[in-house]
């Protein structure tokens, strides 16, 4: 199996008849391997997702995948059953046992044939740790133990294109962990955009990054130069409990026995006794999405978003 490869060009994606825009004129180039996808609430990350999926139909733009246009029904389809999605929110049935939910989704996705269907709902069970549990009913799970066999579904079909939609979310740090490694182990020669709002896990599992906000791609590249946004702007600031915290993008605050540790992003040190530190993934995300705001709040209303996508490196 290798990575296929993934181009979006100028994708566009309406809801309500036009009124609500979540994506606009965006344009990527997926590479293989694990691709994380970052960006507040509400950015347009699910649907990129579901675009990908072949569950959404775009407003207008071209998506190939190895070359060939998902943009028609048919195609869609064919993508359908070729790339493996786990949204947010998959339904289980809860009365079914999880092998038996497999088996279900194995010939929702065209394993007709019993022997092999049953051979690879055992091999899917087994690579997300689940043979041991799997004549339980899905309603007795626990929140993780669902969330892995939403991902074991995912990948039936062996898909090479292999989409999650924030799966850590509410997980304890023991599953995250697993979910992690599991995630990299799926990864190999496939591609799997991996979408989530805790940075560390896409520090941790991927090598590239792709930043949406507000429907646009701010930046995508190597996980590692999106600390660059940061460099000689985090800056440590130590301040009395009860005082007012700094008026700037803080990363964290750290209780101390001095008071409040602020970290902080700004061009300029911030106070005389502000200590400058090395940025990291999740100083650069935090620079680079109040670098976009500043900008949009320096455009006059009329003027809104010329450029869809702002590359900012
Ligand atoms: N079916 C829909 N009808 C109308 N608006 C929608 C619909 N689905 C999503 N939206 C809007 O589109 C925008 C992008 O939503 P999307 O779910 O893609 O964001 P997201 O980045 O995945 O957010 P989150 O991190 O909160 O999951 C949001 O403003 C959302 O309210």
């Amino acid at each position: 199996m290798t990575a296929p490869g993934v181009t979006i060009t100028d994708l566009t994606v309406t809801y309500r008849g036009g009124q609500v825009r979540p994506l606009d004129r965006v344009n990527l180039s997926l590479p293989g391997g694990m691709v994380g996808l970052l960006g507040p609430n509400g950015a347009g990350k699910t649907t990129l997702m579901r675009v990908l999926a072949g569950v959404l139909h775009p407003a207008k733009g071209i998506v190939t995948v190895d070359g060939s246009d998902l943009t028609s029904r048919e195609r869609r389809q064919r993508m359908k059953a070729t790339a493996g999605y786990l949204p947010q929110e998959l339904g289980l049935y809860p009365d079914l046992t999880a092998r038996q939910f497999m088996d279900y989704m194995a010939l929702l996705k065209g394993i007709t044939d019993r022997t092999a269907r049953r051979s690879r709902v055992e091999e899917v069970l087994e690579l997300v740790a689940l043979s041991d549990v799997a004549n339980r009913k899905l309603k007795t799970y626990s929140g993780g133990m669902k969330r892995r066999a939403g991902m074991a579904q995912a990948v039936l079909n062996d898909p090479r294109l292999l989409i999650v939609d924030e799966p850590t979310a509410g997980l304890d740090p023991e599953e995250r962990l697993r979910f992690r490694s599991l995630l990299a182990t799926l990864a190999g020669e496939r591609t799997v955009l991996l979408s989530t709002h805790i940075v560390d896990d896409i520090v941790q599992t991927c090598p590239n990054v792709v930043v949406i906000e507000h429907g646009s791609v701010a930046y995508q590249g190597a996980i590692g130069d999106l600390a660059a946004h940061a460099d000689g702007m985090v800056w440590l600031v130590t301040q009395p409990v009860g005082t007012q915290p700094p008026d700037l993008p803080t990363v964290t605050i750290t209780p101390t026995p001095a008071g409040n540790t602020y970290r902080v992003i700004d061009a300029t040190r911030p106070a005389s006794d502000a200590q400058l530190v090395e940025a990291t993934v999740e100083d650069g995300y935090i620079a680079l999405m109040h670098a976009i705001e500043t900008t949009a709040n320096r455009q006059p209303p009329q003027a809104h978003r010329p450029d869809a996508n702002i590359h900012i490196r």
